[in-house]
């Protein structure tokens, strides 16, 4: 908006500016040529008196056609512009002698061609129409460049103005540009607040079963496989008890770190509730799904932890379970990798467990003793 306003506004002041300097320009150099015409005639006159033959009456006659026709251009020139037609309307007189002066003076002359007695007059109408001359185009040049004066004033305030209003559209612009990011940024965080854990900063439950949607449609039209890794930290209540509550949070920050540097930017990573992590993996296999499970198993029980210079250790439980074409809903292999996460707590806590869902052919190679058929455990 506030281009396109400075953009209109500017041809304006353009055209503005281009019509009034040319119409003076044109008016003053009018001017110009008619005063010239005065030493031109003066010249010629002289030449006259000196020797009144037929070719200085033919100089004399050219100079007068074209001082009368200069003058012609001047009173023109003056109509075109009202403002100024009214502050000289007082020369008026002046052209119109001068107009009559000039037809005589080549009336005489040419009289005086024959009868040089009439020289000396001819000479007194030549001075007196040199001094209406110079007067009435000298008036004319002061009026003229005072009204020149005042309208460069105009534009110049018009500038200013204009200048202003441009000021003003784009400042108004640019508060409203504030606004409109200042609100969109306002979403975006209201939105990742929506969507975040605010102790680890991870995605949240509602975060993660929309991704989970979105990600099993992708799997089940590429036929790609998903997994999706339940963790639980092992005895997490015992940390708190023991080191106190701030201390537990730490840990829950810290493993949140391991999650996410050993996790790949197209996983999603999820506190899904208090000490229970999440981990989904779009395009991983059964086994890549188990192997990262172990890498994150391994990284945590190695974190070094301490409670004022007590050292600690805290290890992780985790359920693992693989779609290997999409073709289940969220909740589904929600449920394996919960079964498996159980089983691996009840077998002794600080490992992996997998329990994949079962296929009506052999679809992937089991590869642990605890895969059981989905069918089975969803009964
Ligand atoms: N510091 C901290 N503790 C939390 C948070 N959320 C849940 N907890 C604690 O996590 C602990 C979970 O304890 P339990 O469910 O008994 O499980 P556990 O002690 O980890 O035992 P197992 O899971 O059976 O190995 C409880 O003490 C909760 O108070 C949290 O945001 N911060």
């Amino acid at each position: 908006m506030a281009i396109g306003t400075s953009l209109l506004v500017g041809y304006y002041v353009y055209t503005a500016r281009q019509q009034l300097g040319t119409d003076y320009t044109a008016l003053v150099g009018d001017i110009v040529r008619a005063q010239q015409t005065t030493p031109q005639l003066d010249h010629a006159l002289e030449s006259f008196i000196d020797e009144p033959i037929l070719l200085h009456l033919g100089q004399i006659h050219h100079t007068l056609w074209l001082s009368e026709k200069y003058l012609d251009h001047v009173r023109h020139g003056l109509n075109q512009h009202p403002q100024l037609h009214r502050d000289t309307a007082y020369l008026e007189e002046d052209f119109a002698l001068l107009s009559k002066q000039l037809l005589e003076l080549e009336e005489r002359a040419k009289a005086a061609l024959v009868d040089r007695s009439l020289l000396p007059e001819l000479q007194r109408l030549s001075m007196d129409i040199e001094a209406t001359m110079a007067w009435a185009y000298s008036e004319l040049n002061t009026a003229v460049h005072s009204a020149a004066g005042r309208q460069r004033l105009i534009m110049q305030r018009l500038s200013w103005a204009v200048t202003g209003l441009v000021v003003t559209v784009m400042l108004i612009a640019l508060a409203l540009l504030a606004a409109v990011l200042r609100l969109q940024s306002q979403r975006n965080t209201l939105k990742m607040l929506m969507l975040t854990d605010e102790l680890t900063g991870l995605y949240n439950r509602r975060h993660l079963v929309d991704a989970a949607s979105r990600e099993l449609n992708d799997a089940k039209r590429h036929q790609q496989p998903l997994s999706l890794l339940l963790l639980d930290l092992d005895y997490f209540k015992h940390v708190n008890d023991t080191y106190g509550h701030p201390c537990g949070d730490d840990v829950l920050r810290k493993v949140s770190q391991q999650l996410r540097r050993i996790s790949r930017a197209t996983d999603i990573v999820a506190r899904i509730g208090g000490e229970e992590f999440c981990l989904l993996m779009p395009n991983t296999t059964v086994n890549d799904a188990e192997s990262v499970a172990e890498r994150i198993r391994h990284a945590i029980a190695l974190e070094p932890l301490s409670h004022l210079n007590t050292p600690f250790q805290q290890t992780v439980s985790i359920g693992v379970t693989t779609s290997i074409d999409g073709m289940h809903s969220f909740e589904q292999l929600y449920s394996l990798a919960d079964q498996a996460l159980y089983q691996a707590k009840a077998l002794g806590r600080d490992r992996v467990e997998s329990i994949h869902p079962s296929y009506p052919f052999p679809a992937s190679q089991p590869n642990d003793t605890h895969q059981q058929s989905f069918n089975t455990l969803t009964g």
